[in-house]
């Protein structure tokens, strides 16, 4: 019986000024699968080594350079790693997935964690395995090893996670690099190893409430910063000081953006950070300059500005005025050759999801 289905997941923005690896929001603009599985089309399908024929809409970010072989992409690899963790070693024959991404890659707005995500629901449903967004949420963070993203992607709204601490024998499992599971990604070789499924509960959030008054504006520039060079920068090791300073602000963070009427003399402070948008300023330039060019008193509305995750896209939260702030921070990009565009994002409050088509 051929059977399709529809996978979405949002892009999301993580940190939001002190919450390094902590918060996240999700945010509505998705990723989305279109999956067929039809053994008929088996001749269609049997090119790849493993049976997915992958397809990406020609305005989809990344058209042009993401792997389309299903060993390579990240999320089919993401998907086959679920599998062969359950001892199904390729995808059904006939399987295609259409994929539409609209999420800019490489800018801070949780490319990655949507592909992850979308990966291992992609899995979980071919393989027909049933597990649950908590026990889902265990095996994307053996890809993508922060929380943040992840969780927003998958639960979606705003959220803050942590790591459980795992013990010697989980820590093993969770070590085992992907490419040993899956064969070196160009190589395409399979392995044979049935990987470890992962620890369970790895990853423990809370969903907070959110003013829906708050809007979500990204300026998203026209350069890729990596999410591991950004985290290159940082230091191994902080001051008390400056901890404190993040500590404090994040706990009246959480709650400072569910009041209403939002109050931008509190959240403006509260979303200042001293753990990482000091150290990334070296990958994006005018950064510093550029997250105090707008302020509550000089653009009413606004409410707080962040580095929107690794960056270099910056976040804005307002209830007014979203133009002229999105203009300001781009006139601020361009002064250091930058060019951006702006997106008005509301949260995705649902988060991932699967549709039976
Ligand atoms: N939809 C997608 N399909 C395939 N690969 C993707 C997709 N989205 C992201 N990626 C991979 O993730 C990389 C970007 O990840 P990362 O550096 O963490 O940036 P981001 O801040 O966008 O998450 C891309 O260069 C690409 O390799
Ligand atoms: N906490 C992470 C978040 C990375 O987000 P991304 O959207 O840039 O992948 C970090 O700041 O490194």
């Amino acid at each position: 019986m051929p059977r399709s289905f529809k996978i979405s997941v949002p892009a999301s923005s993580a940190n939001i000024g002190p919450g390094y690896d902590v918060l996240g929001i999700g945010l509505a603009l998705f990723l989305t699968l279109d999956v067929e599985i039809d053994p008929k089309a088996a001749n269609e399908t049997n090119s790849d080594p493993n049976n997915c024929k992958l397809s990406y809409t020609e305005d989809s970010e990344g058209f042009e350079s993401v792997p389309l072989k299903s060993d390579e992409n990240l999320i089919t690899r993401t998907a086959l790693y679920v599998l062969r963790c359950n001892n199904i070693r390729t995808f059904p024959s006939g399987t295609k997935v259409h994929i539409n991404n609209p999420i800019p890659l490489g800018r801070g707005l949780g490319s990655s964690g949507a592909a992850v995500v979308a990966g291992v629901m992609l899995g979980n449903e071919v393989g027909q395995l049933g597990y649950s967004k908590q026990r889902m949420l265990d095996y994307c963070l053996m890809i993508e090893r922060h929380p943040d993203n992840i969780t927003a992607a998958m639960m979606g709204g705003f959220v803050g996670s942590f790591l459980r601490d795992l013990t010697p024998a989980e820590m093993e499992r969770r070590e085992i690099p992907l490419s040993e599971v899956l064969g070196s990604p160009s190589g395409g070789e399979n392995t044979g190893l049935v990987p470890p499924s992962p620890p369970t509960d790895i990853g423990r959030h809370v969903r907070y409430n959110w003013n829906k008054d708050i809007k979500c504006i990204a300026i998203i520039p026209n350069f890729e910063v990596s999410t591991a060079d950004s985290r290159g920068v940082l230091p191994q090791a902080y001051t008390a000081k400056d901890l404190v300073f993040n500590l404090q602000r994040l706990a009246v963070l959480t709650t400072a953006l569910t009041q209403s009427p939002p109050n931008p003399d509190l959240i403006y402070p509260a979303m200042q950070d001293r753990v990482h948008q000091p150290y990334r300023k070296t990958l994006i330039p005018g950064l510093t300059e550029i997250l105090s060019s707008v302020t509550p008193s000089t653009y009413p509305g606004l409410l707080g500005i962040c580095l929107s995750g690794a960056g270099p896209t910056i976040l804005a939260l307002a209830v007014d005025n979203f133009e002229d702030i999105a203009q300001e921070i781009m006139n601020r990009f361009s002064k250091n050759n930058v060019t951006c565009k702006w997106k008005l994002l509301d949260l995705a409050y649902n988060g991932a999801e699967v549709t039976q088509l």
